[in-house]
Parts: C-alpha cells; structure tokens; sequence
C-alpha cells in the first residue's frame, strides 16, 4: 500500500515532466532573473528576537481536511496576513491535492513585501526554476521524500538561484540528514506526511536537538496561541499556520490573536 506521501510524489513527477517538456526556458530564466530574492532566513530571524515569526501559509484545501476554505483569494489574503503582523507567506503551488498553483505564487509574491515560501513537493531541479520565476524567496525540501543525493542537487539549485531553503523532518534521523544538507532553516512538521497523524509533542520533542544556527521552524497543528508560546519556549523561532488561518473569516484578526 502506498503512503499519502507516495501518492502525491508520483502525481508531482507525472506533473513537473509536462510542465518541463512544454517549458519556455528562456521565458522563465528572464523572469527568474526579474525577481530578486527577499532573504526568507534573515525576515524569520529578525523578527524571531522580538517575537514569534509566522509563517502564514495560504491553503485553499489539503488531502488530509479536503477543502479548508471555500472563498479563496490569494493577493486579498496575503496583503491581509503582511498587514497583521506576518514576517513570511507560505504559498502552496500543488493543484491537485491542495488546490494551489504557481499563479496564486506569482500573484501574491508580486502583492507583498515580505518573502514568500514555495510550498510544494520539490522533485526536480526544475521546479527551483519555476519557484524563483514565480517569485519565490525560498522553497521547501522534504526529507521523507527523497534521497541524499536528490536533495544535495535540489539544495545546490536553490543556492544556485538564490533561494533559501526550509528542510522539514519529523524524526531524528531525517533531523541528522538535513543537518548534513547545511540548509538555512529546519522545519520540524508535527503532520507525519505517510499517515497524516499530527503530535506537537513531537515536535517539542525534537527541537532541543536543533542547533543555534538554524532557523528553527514549527510546522502544522498549531492551533492557539498557547501552542505558539509552548513551541517558543521549547526553542522554535518560526511558526508555520495554514489552517487555523485559513478557517477564520478574518485570518488577519486571527493572526493578531495568535501573536499579539
Ligand atoms: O495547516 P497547518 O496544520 O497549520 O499546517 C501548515 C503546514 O505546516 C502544512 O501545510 C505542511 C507542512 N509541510 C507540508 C508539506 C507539503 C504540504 C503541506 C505541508
């Protein structure tokens, strides 16, 4: 039986080859080239030594909730999100399964001031191409998706590009491995993307092993403000919210609510 994860990784290959074999690679190496990368590390540690950095995550459905939000506008939510105090947007790109897309990336990257994440399931160097042409600042590396060797070509991509990287774990031993990988940020995601079980213990669990020089990054589950304060005092700098945000009416008011 294939896990969750297996699924949407073999739909993303099936995907990023079309998209590549029908590619304009001119086209997109100059719009790459137009966007300059916003430091995504540097706005989360800056704002991480006055309070906690949110990474605000725009995400219409999901394949563990189905549809999170019905009324989606990207370019109204993440001008909302800067407004409220948010240091980085998180933008998933996947269509299928999250309902995303890399026009919503373009639109809301050219909308704010802040840096935006491509939030995807990274596959193949082509993808960091898109990411930056779209405006991306940085992009996620999934630890359980991919080998070493993979990642160490997707991370020298990024570098290539500029882009900064957020490694996500959710165990020790992917933990070992991204620290081999030297990224900018660890994302440890309290969803087990095989099983979509969520434990934020787990999380706090893992970040005393997190060393000072990374950007350390909650991801998903936290729901309240006394989360946050929980994962802050574990050792988290950064938090990554998508659905409690994307729940609310105003996911502005709620954003004030959660680091306020
Ligand atoms: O909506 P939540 O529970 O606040 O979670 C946000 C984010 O952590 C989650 O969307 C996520 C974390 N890693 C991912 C990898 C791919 C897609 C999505 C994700």
């Amino acid at each position: 039986m294939s896990s969750h994860l297996e699924r949407i990784l073999a739909n993303t290959r099936i995907e990023v080859s079309a998209r590549k074999a029908a590619a304009e690679f001119a086209a997109l190496e100059e719009a790459a080239a137009a966007h300059t990368p916003r430091g995504f590390a540097r706005a989360l540690r800056e704002r991480a030594e006055t309070g906690p950095a949110v990474i605000a995550e725009l995400k219409k459905a999901s394949p563990s909730k189905g549809l999170i939000r019905a009324e989606f506008e990207p370019v109204a939510l993440g001008t909302e999100l800067e407004a409220a105090g948010a240091a980085c947007l998180s933008v998933l790109t996947d269509e299928v399964f999250f309902l995303g897309g890399l026009e919503n990336l373009r639109r809301v990257s050219a909308a704010v001031k802040i840096p935006c994440l491509r939030k995807d399931f990274m596959v193949e160097p082509f993808q960091v191409l898109e990411a930056r042409a779209a405006g991306a600042d940085a992009i996620l590396l999934i630890m359980a998706a991919l080998g070493d060797e993979d990642l160490r070509v997707l991370r020298d991509t990024a570098r290539t590009y500029g882009l900064d990287v957020l490694c996500e774990v959710h165990d020790q031993e992917e933990l070992d491995r991204a620290l081999q990988l030297d990224c900018e940020c660890v994302g440890v995601n309290s969803r087990n993307l095989k099983t979509f079980d969520v434990s934020i213990e787990r999380a706090v669990e893992l970040a005393s092993q997190l060393p000072d020089g990374v950007v350390r990054v909650a991801e998903s589950g936290i729901a309240s403000r006394q989360d946050v304060e929980n994962l802050r005092v574990a050792g988290f700098d950064a938090f990554l919210i998508g659905e409690t945000l994307m729940r609310q009416p105003s996911p502005g008011a709620m954003l004030r609510e959660l680091i306020g």
